[in-house]
């Protein structure tokens, strides 16, 4: 089957020197991939460059076999959604309102959304555990609360292939897990995923692959069990880690407090 998402040598930046240098990545389907690195390395920059949103672009993207260029955006939307960092203005719209936006590149001519659309709507806000924000006026939403409706609308989306720029920030701890595991839920049948983190042991328990990104360059790349060593994130963050085996057989990673 044909990869969801490839790159190859993917440059891609804002101005005058490329923030990305030469990227490649393969997803497919049924795989999630975390996207580590240090604050400004590029990481929310691949998944922009991926989704041909910034000034410039080099190199390949491919999109379920096709180059990005090739894409009309509301096909790509019906196949590729992309979960941002913060919403569009959200005042004006209810959190229904919010979710169902995601509903768009399903929609027939006029762009009215049926009993079946709001009943998804209201299905992913239950399974996310959010389903008292349907009603929510989008100005009286708190931080976290945007980003599980954000979450939301790109479940309802039903893409082939979701992109998540920090899905987790601002989330409490049960929150974290809980949107994970709903996107690995959807992994494990068909779905691919790359879900930008700053949480290594998120992304040591929840994702399949891991990308690990240093000044816009790949340090390495793979399974997560094999990627995500403790050197290596010394090597990423410039810092000491410890690192340890629990329990349940998932490694878990810490700053060493110096
Ligand atoms: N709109 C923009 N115009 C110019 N430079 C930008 C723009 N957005 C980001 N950059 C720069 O590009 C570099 C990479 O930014 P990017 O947002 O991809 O980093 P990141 O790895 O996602 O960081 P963080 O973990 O802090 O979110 C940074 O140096 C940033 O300052």
């Amino acid at each position: 089957m044909e990869p969801l998402l490839c790159t190859q040598g993917l440059f891609a930046g804002y101005g005058a020197s490329p923030v990305l240098q030469g990227v490649d990545v393969t997803v497919r389907a049924g795989e999630l991939w975390a996207v580590l690195g240090p604050n400004g390395t590029g990481k929310s920059t691949l998944l922009r460059g991926v989704l041909g949103l910034l000034p410039w672009t080099r190199g390949s993207a491919r999109l379920l076999g096709r180059e990005r260029s090739e894409w009309a955006p509301r096909a790509l939307a019906q196949q590729v959604a992309w979960v941002p960092q913060t919403f569009e203005p959200a005042e004006g719209f209810s959190g229904l309102e919010l979710v169902l936006m995601g509903r768009s590149p399903h929609l027939g001519l006029w762009g009215l959304t049926s009993e079946r659309d709001v009943a998804l709507a209201r299905a992913v806000l239950e399974e996310l555990d959010v389903g008292y924000l349907a009603d929510r006026p989008g100005e009286a939403l708190s931080g976290g609360e945007r980003r599980m409706l954000l979450l939301a609308r790109g479940l309802v989306q039903q893409p082939a292939l979701l992109l998540l720029d920090e899905p987790t920030a601002f989330l409490d701890v049960a929150h974290q897990v809980g949107a994970l595991a709903r996107v690995r839920a959807r992994v494990e049948v068909g779905l691919g995923a790359v879900a930008v983190l700053h949480d290594v042991n998120l992304a040591a328990a929840f994702a399949t692959h891991a990308l690990l990104l240093r000044e816009g360059r790949v340090l390495a790349q793979g399974p997560v069990g094999t990627v995500l060593e403790r050197e290596r994130l010394e090597t990423l963050y410039g810092l000491p880690m410890e690192t340890a085996l629990a329990p349940s057989g998932v490694r878990l990673f810490a700053p060493r407090a110096r």
